[in-house]
């Protein structure tokens, strides 16, 4: 490739929101399987989850203490406690027993209310004295109660599909009785390294050699969102390069590469994706990572991410993990964002979007100035700082938007 052509590769870059929409061009793998609800954690749901029954099924006591009838507490203080019959002890795992006017049960937190009760006295606001209660304090019309169909309903969406499930939802599925649910299969992705200096950490290093430090960021980086297939390091050939290409679209559902974006006589990762798919955009408004090149064939996505560890880490967790949660059913696939206010001035060049590793000191966005062949300073770092194109410098006490690591 002669020094104009390489030149005019890079004469139309494209704004970064369009790296950012990348997920928008991609349908979700509509392929599910089974998933015991202890493994469900990071999953996607592959269906509407209605429950089955209304939780609690009965009226509960939410305190250890007396149900009664609470119009019965009316007046009852201290020094004029209302004396109710202690009819009985109504536990958690009994069938619930009945009640009569005058009278109370001792009930324990979640018991089912005995007969037509309505609320339930504290155990500290109580004595018991033979056969008889003191009641020293009122108690409003069903206090202390978790009523019937309070948390969910029967028939209500318990999880929506296309939502990630979390811990959280797992105890609710739990608790509405499902052993297992349905989930979007994880994409698999070929992960793929490439350059001649590139080599596996169980080899000599030395000055001509780099250790593959791509591979397992990738690999790593993705497994909440995937299943990772490490295709090796790849030699800058264009052959060996496109036999990988070719049986990584015959068995995943991405591909993932780094390194030969740009455009050096040696890149040759355009080339291989236009033989096999096409080119989406290459070269962004953005630093680092200008050369990223993001093609696709069909519902395949192919990134090629620069060479550099930390374009790599950036676009990753930007654009790489937003188009697999989206393949992965996701309806939430955009990058986590959120707002500071700067503690120190950052500067940029305007007509780019400028990513910059920052962390939080005393509830301050502080930069970490790094360079694109850094890695080290963005394990220090936080989140990511992002300065748009039409800034060139952003100052101290100025509301920033940041990128949360994944
Ligand atoms: N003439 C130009 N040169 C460059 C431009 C440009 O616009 N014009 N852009 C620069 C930018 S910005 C970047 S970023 C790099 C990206 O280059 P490549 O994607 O072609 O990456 P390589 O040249 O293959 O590697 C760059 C650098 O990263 C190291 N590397 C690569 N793979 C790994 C790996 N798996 N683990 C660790 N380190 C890796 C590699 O050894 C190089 O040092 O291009 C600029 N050049
Ligand atoms: O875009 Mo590159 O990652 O700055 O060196």
């Amino acid at each position: 490739m002669g020094v104009i052509e390489s030149m005019i590769k890079f004469l139309k870059l494209s704004s970064f929101q369009k790296a950012l929409n990348f997920c928008d061009l991609f349908s979700p793998i509509e392929d599910c399987e089974e998933l015991n609800v202890f493994e469900l954690n990071n999953r996607v749901s592959f269906e509407d989850v209605f429950s089955k029954f209304s939780l609690p099924l009965s009226n509960r006591s939410s305190v250890d203490g007396f149900a009664v009838f609470s119009e019965e507490t009316f007046g009852a203080s201290e020094n004029t406690p209302v004396l109710l019959k202690l009819l009985g002890e109504q536990r958690v795992n009994d069938s619930p027993i009945d009640i009569e006017k005058g009278g109370c049960v001792r009930v324990a937190t979640g018991s089912s209310l005995p007969g037509n009760s309505d609320g339930v006295v504290m155990i500290e606001h109580a004595k018991v004295s033979g056969d008889f209660v003191e009641i020293y304090k009122p108690i409003s019309y069903f206090e202390n109660v978790l009523k019937k169909g309070e948390d969910f309903m029967e028939g209500s969406v318990l999880i929506n599909k296309g939502k990630r499930i979390n811990f959280r939802d797992s105890a609710l599925l739990a608790a509405a009785g499902f052993e297992k649910v349905k989930v979007y299969r994880k994409p698999r992705v070929a992960i793929i390294s490439t350059g001649d200096e590139i080599i596996p950490y169980k080899e000599e290093i030395s000055i001509s050699k780099v250790y593959d430090a791509n591979g397992p960021l990738i690999v790593n980086g993705i497994k909440n969102y995937a299943e990772a297939l490490f295709f090796g390091i790849v030699k800058d050939s264009k052959k060996d390069l496109e036999e990988k290409f070719e049986y990584a679209l015959e068995n995943c559902d991405c591909i993932f590469i780094s390194g030969g974006s740009s455009v050096g006589e040696r890149d040759y990762i355009e080339e291989v994706i236009k033989n096999f798919g096409e080119i989406i955009h290459h070269g962004f408004l953005v630093k680092p990572g200008k050369p990223l090149l993001l093609g696709k064939k069909n519902n395949i996505p192919i990134i090629g991410f620069p060479g550099h560890p930390l374009p790599v880490m950036i676009h990753l967790n930007l654009v790489g993990i937003s188009v697999l949660k989206k393949l992965g059913g996701d309806k939430n696939c955009y990058p986590k964002s959120d707002k500071g206010i700067l503690g120190e001035p950052v500067f940029s060049v305007p007509g780019r979007v400028d990513l910059v590793m920052g962390y939080r000191k005393n509830n301050f966005i502080i930069p970490l100035l790094s360079k694109s062949d850094y890695i080290s300073l963005a394990t220090k770092s936080e989140f990511i700082i992002k300065i748009p194109e039409d800034r060139e410098i952003i100052l101290e006490g100025e509301e920033v938007e940041i990128y949360l690591w994944d």
